[in-house]
């Protein structure tokens, strides 16, 4: 059976389904081209779905018509099912052009309407006796209950696609948002609240290995601010946002928690990993903050602690930062072990 590529899935159950009936209506007609279309009431077309038989008459499947080119229309206009002379009784139609002499057709219907036909051709003159035409009659029934049932179903299946395709989308847009609510746009780290969030879930996880709370703040951002300008304060923590992100690995958690303060913190980390951390972030800072690195430095408060996370850790080291800054800026410091 020759067939269009139109349709896939279900519609190949559907046309396993169909074909014995179209051969079954080649043996009650003893015309050698069975076909079936689907006609669109709307976009006034038609489409042959499936051809069975010779090749004698050229009608391939997928093969799309105006509505007021259908051979089939000429006939129900007539409230007709047959015509034995083709060539004579519509000598203009697309059915003579292709050669057909002997033309039948029955509908195809769901429920409400017309949605195809069952035809039946041949390039010689057939006639087509009252049982033969019951029979017919009946095996277009059994193909407008199959195309009826799978109509149906892929209604329904495009509509389940539709849902799925929705929910999907809310999806995103919400992971978007919650992404959004927990970032930092400024500098891209995570914010107070996405740090709260991630800070929490490392309290609840955390078994047994050490956790380093680096503290850092940079130093008199305020005068910098003042004297070259909010906008190039904005670059200097862009700056130092991308400084961290580049020194810090996708475990560690690093968050700007307002001004110009932040929180690194790494896992499985021994005080002499965080120093190094804090080293390596100093020289990136430098490196991404030119020209003006020379005028803004960073206090580094640091404390590691291996158990009962708490939120002490987190002043522990804040406090560290406090003294580093006491003690003249630029430098880091780390807090005594509890
Ligand atoms: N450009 C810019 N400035 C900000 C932003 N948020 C806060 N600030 C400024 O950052 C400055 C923070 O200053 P402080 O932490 O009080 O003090 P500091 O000048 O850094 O001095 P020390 O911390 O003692 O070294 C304030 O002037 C804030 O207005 C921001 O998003 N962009």
């Amino acid at each position: 059976m020759r067939r269009t590529d139109k349709f896939s899935g279900s519609f190949l159950q559907l046309e396993k389904s169909i074909q014995p009936l179209l051969k079954l209506a080649s043996l009650i007609t003893g015309l050698e081209t069975i076909f079936v279309t689907y006609i669109d009431a709307v976009q006034q077309r038609q489409q042959v779905i499936w051809v069975e038989g010779s090749e004698d008459i050229q009608i391939d499947s997928g093969t799309e018509l105006d509505w007021s080119d259908s051979m089939c229309r000429l006939l129900f206009n007539n409230d007709s099912i047959i015509s034995t002379r083709v060539k004579d009784e519509y000598p203009h139609s697309t059915g003579a052009s292709l050669g057909m002499q002997t033309f039948v057709v029955l509908p195809v219907r769901n429920s409400e309407q017309v949605i195809g036909s069952l035809c039946a051709t041949s390039s010689r003159q057939h006639s087509l006796s009252p049982e033969a035409t019951q029979q017919l009659e009946l095996l277009a029934e059994a193909i407008s209950l199959q195309l009826d049932q799978w109509h149906n179903i892929s209604r329904l299946s495009q509509r389940y696609e539709r849902t799925r395709k929705r929910l999907r989308k809310v999806k995103l847009h919400s992971e978007e948002l919650s992404q959004k609510a927990n970032t930092d746009s400024l500098t891209g780290l995570l914010n107070r609240r996405g740090f709260e969030s991630r800070w929490t879930e490392l309290k609840q996880q955390h078994e047994s290995s050490s956790v380093a709370v680096i503290a850092i703040d940079l130093d008199n951002f305020k005068e910098l601010n003042d004297k070259h300008g909010h906008a190039v304060g904005d670059d200097l923590l862009t700056a130092f946002g991308q400084a961290l992100i580049q020194c810090s690995r996708d475990t560690d958690i690093c968050a700007r928690m307002g001004g110009d303060e932040f929180f690194w913190i790494l896992s499985n980390a021994t005080v002499a990993n965080a120093q190094q951390a804090a080293k390596r972030l100093r020289e990136q800072f430098k490196k991404l903050s030119q020209p003006i690195a020379t005028e803004c430095s960073l206090s580094i408060g640091i404390q590691v602690k291996s158990a009962n996370l708490d939120d002490n850790l987190l002043l522990a080291a804040d406090k560290a930062m406090y003294q580093a800054k006491g003690q003249g800026r630029a430098t880091t410091q780390v807090a005594a072990p509890e």
